[in-house]
């Protein structure tokens, strides 16, 4: 069980730790519970366990280090001269700058992110090093340009949108439970696999608006690692309601343990189906936290998810609620690994007969 190997005490305040303790206890309990009496055949949905694509990554480089870099083993699609002659949207301004969808004559779409910053020294090094990340789970990047005045990370256009446009009902599909659960493992595996890639490596602002949808509705992670380009916006990134709290400490800079915090929220919203800040003030651990007390714990679900009255999903979704919850704890020694939760969805949603 994950949860006993993190807690430790120390000389924070001994109040909020043991609140975690006991939480901590009580999952461990249902938990435990609930999966002894599962059997183990385990259902991986997807089609490779670690979901790295076995092509290994080629980089074609411009001579001058300067100008236009695609990553991949394709040929070069377009131009840089093609880019700025095209038909472009405006489809948001992020943390990171602006972002366009590209149209270009005869070929997909294309989404181009204009840095406002530009990366600090070395950053083409660590923006080849983004591209060399690849991953079912994981949106790639698909060129970048970096000029004389501005730097430009391009990937492919989803025309699906993101899970945020999804939850925030900005469409009439609403999303049953198979296709949440699916969507939340897959977001983890993809994490896990930026988690491996090395101790400091982590996503940085992860949210549900960068988590964007296939027309399967599998989940592609988008604009992992940009913070770590631009260290001087990682204070400002993951916006409220998916700020682990330690970044409140100026000291503190985005982690693999903020990205799993971040990961708790985005299950909360897949759970509950509410936006990250609920009400004026209120985060959702928090709300949730406050839910439990006041209210029968089924009313903190969205209430579409509940419509089939199916005990087995229920299941499923109080123990995912459970996870979420140790994922936004608030200390992150507490919280437990995003390998640890990509093995706990499987476990809890994939090792049954559904
Ligand atoms: N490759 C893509 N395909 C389709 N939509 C995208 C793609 N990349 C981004 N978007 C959407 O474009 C909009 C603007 O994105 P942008 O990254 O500028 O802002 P954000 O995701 O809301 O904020 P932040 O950059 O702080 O995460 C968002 O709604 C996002 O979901």
């Amino acid at each position: 069980m994950f949860l006993l190997g993190t807690v430790k005490f120390s000389v924070e305040p001994i109040t909020e730790i043991l609140i975690e303790v006991v939480i901590g206890s009580l999952v461990i309990l249902v938990t435990w519970l609930i999966l002894s009496k599962k059997k183990c055949a385990i259902h991986n949905p997807c089609s490779s366990r670690t979901g790295m694509e076995v092509n290994h990554i080629t980089h074609r480089k411009s001579n001058d280090g300067i100008g236009l870099v695609f990553f991949g083993k394709g040929e070069k699609e377009f131009e840089m001269d093609q880019l700025f002659a095209s038909q472009a949207e405006v489809l948001g301004k992020g943390t990171f700058g602006c972002t366009y969808k590209a149209n270009l004559e005869g070929k997909d779409a294309l989404v181009i992110k204009r840095l406002k910053t530009r990366p600090r020294a070395f950053g083409k090094e660590k923006i080849e090093d983004l591209g060399g990340m690849v991953h079912e789970n994981l949106l790639p990047l698909k060129a970048y340009y970096h000029g004389e005045d501005e730097t430009l990370l391009i990937s492919n256009y989803m025309p699906m949108g993101s899970l945020s446009h999804f939850l925030q009902g900005r469409t009439s599909i609403s999303l049953n439970w198979h296709v949440r659960r699916k969507i939340a493992y897959g977001v983890a595996r993809g994490i896990e696999y930026l988690h491996s890639q090395g101790p400091n490596v982590c996503h940085g602002n992860l949210r549900s608006s960068n988590i964007l949808l296939t027309n399967s509705f599998d989940a592609r992670v988008s604009e992992f690692g940009i913070a770590q380009l631009l260290p001087a916006e990682s204070k400002l990134n993951c916006i409220a309601g998916y700020r682990a709290p330690e970044l409140a400490n100026a000291n503190n800079t985005v982690s693999q343990k903020t990205d799993v915090y971040s990961f708790g929220v985005v299950l909360l919203e897949l759970l509950t189906g509410k936006p990250p800040k609920h009400g004026v003030s209120e985060d959702l651990p928090k709300w949730v936290i406050s839910m439990f007390q006041e209210k029968p714990i089924i009313d903190v679900f969205d209430q579409k998810l509940l419509t089939n009255q199916d005990m087995e999903i229920e299941e499923q979704m109080f123990l995912i609620l459970q996870l979420a919850i140790c994922c936004t704890f608030q200390y992150p020694k507490n919280r437990p690994s995003i390998a640890v939760v990509a093995n706990r969805i499987r476990d809890i949603c994939y090792s049954g007969s559904s």
